[in-house]
């Protein structure tokens, strides 16, 4: 660990005028800094008024400083707040004065990397403070808290305790290289396995819904050309963003468009039709297409009604990897009411006329949520918290498989790994690069 001994300021409110606004200090020389402006002995957690001082006497403005003694502080340091007017130029003045007297300026999120690095917060938690301030509506504003408070951290370290005494279970079947596993508690073992299994696929699952509610959906609207991609884009977006004309191979380029329903974020992508032949210009954007694809949640597979068939034969390789897929039979007014049952993965849908777009909307809030996202106990999760749960579920499988077949060092080392795994969630175990990339993402100042 890197010793952090150097006092960083900054202002932690937000940019422009309020009715307060705070320079937060932390480190060893917070309290003295303070001291200096303020003119005053500080007690830690009194709320001290005072006149803020320039270094040639003059006022830059009066307000209240708050000293948190070390290591009783959000980031475990020494922290003083000075809390002024909000004016950004007091604001400013005022960083400018605690750099005079020995601070430097905060680097984005070092103030939660400092909390990190002295064990206030663990990783998930300190990256769930950047995700509750950036949440868009009340729902991933509680998800996010709930992580911030440790829900989703818990389960990953109750995993990782179960993970490592099965390891240890394991190591010690080893020291006893002649005796097969069963006489040495295998079946208590591969029970054990299995309650680790169980619960690291419903963490996964409630991860991947955290990190829905964070990231929104992604969305990719496909099909054959002309069958109104374009023109669903944009009765879902309620503006006329894309170009819509009758001719087949009109839409080229990507079109990203985010779209709310219902406080539910959804990236809608317009897509090129995907079609053999065309021109090197469409054939780019069909390349496209693809690519985007490959980053779906949902593909959104617009067919022409009047014959569906052909157009899912167009479409069927390029979203066979796609996790979900909602059909959506388009130009229902060109045919006969009721000409296509729906079902909830199967809608007709008028983009000309509006008819069906309610169903639309109700199926694509589902989808969006997932199964309880924002119910009970619900947490934002990023997508490297998913993909970390994925490399451990699937190093414990393997361990699994390796443990049937008696070779019990492999499945020791797995066991290692999917406990490594699960510590990159809470920082436990780290990659060197990973937490400048992490709160190098905050804003300067939290
Ligand atoms: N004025 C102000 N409001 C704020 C913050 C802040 O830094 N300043 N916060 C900044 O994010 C959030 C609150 N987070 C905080 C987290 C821990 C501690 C703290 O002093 N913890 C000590 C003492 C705990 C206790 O007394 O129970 C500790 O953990 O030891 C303070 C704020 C939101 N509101
Ligand atoms: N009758 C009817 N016509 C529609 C409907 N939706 C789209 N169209 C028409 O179908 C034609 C093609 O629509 P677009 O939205 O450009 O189709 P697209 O799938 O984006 O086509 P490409 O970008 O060329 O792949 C246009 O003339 C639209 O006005 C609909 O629901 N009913
Ligand atoms: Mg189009």
């Amino acid at each position: 660990m890197t010793p952090t001994t150097d006092t960083i300021a900054a202002i932690a409110t937000a940019p422009g005028a309020g009715g307060v606004g705070i320079v937060r200090l932390s480190g060893a020389r917070a309290r003295a800094i303070a001291e200096a402006i303020c003119g005053v002995a500080l007690t830690p957690r009194h709320a001290h008024y005072a006149r803020f001082a320039a270094a040639n006497g003059d006022t830059i403005d009066d307000g209240i400083a708050l000293w948190f003694r070390a290591p009783a502080s959000y980031t475990g340091e020494d922290v003083v707040e000075l809390q002024a007017h909000g004016s950004p130029v007091v604001l400013a003045e005022l960083v400018q004065r605690c750099i005079e007297l020995g601070a430097r300026r905060a680097r984005p999120g070092e103030f939660s990397e400092r909390a990190f690095l002295n064990g206030k917060l663990d990783l998930a938690q300190a990256e769930a403070v950047a995700d509750l301030i950036a949440a868009a509506d009340a729902q991933a504003a509680r998800a996010a808290r709930r992580a911030l408070e440790g829900e989703f951290s818990r389960r990953v370290e109750a995993i990782a305790a179960d993970v490592l005494a099965i390891r240890v279970h394991v190591e010690a079947a080893i020291d006893f290289a002649d005796e097969p596993i069963d006489t040495l508690g295998g079946a208590q073992l591969r029970a054990r396995f299995d309650a680790a299994a169980h619960s690291l696929d419903e963490l996964l699952r409630a991860a991947e819904r955290g990190r829905r509610l964070r990231d929104g959906l992604h969305a990719v609207i496909v099909g054959p050309p002309n069958a109104g991609k374009s023109s669903l884009l944009n009765a879902l977006a309620g503006s006329e963003r894309a170009i819509v004309t009758d001719i087949a191979g009109t839409t080229r380029d990507l079109l990203h468009e985010v779209v709310r329903i219902d406080g539910v974020e959804l990236t809608l992508v317009d897509t090129a039709g995907l079609r053999e032949g065309g021109d090197a210009i469409e054939r780019e954007g069909m390349r496209r297409a693809r690519d985007e694809l490959a980053r779906a949640d949902l593909a959104l597979v617009v067919l022409d009604a009047r014959d569906a068939e052909a157009g899912r034969r167009a479409v069927a390789d390029a979203i066979a990897a796609v996790p979900q897929r909602l059909w959506i039979h388009n130009k229902s007014d060109l045919l006969p009411a009721c000409a296509t049952p729906p079902d909830a993965d199967h809608l007709p849908v008028s983009a000309r006329t509006g008819a069906g777009l309610d169903a639309l909307h109700a199926r694509l809030r589902t989808l969006a949520q997932g199964e309880g996202a924002g119910g009970e106990g619900a947490f934002t999760a990023r997508a490297r918290h998913v993909d970390a749960l994925q490399r451990a579920r699937g190093e414990l499988a393997l361990a699994r498989a390796q443990l049937d077949a008696d070779a019990l060092e492999l499945a020791a080392e797995s066991l290692r790994q999917a406990h490594e795994a699960l510590g990159e969630i809470t920082g436990h175990v780290r990659a060197d690069d990973l937490l400048g990339h992490i709160f190098s993402s905050f804003c300067i100042g939290k």
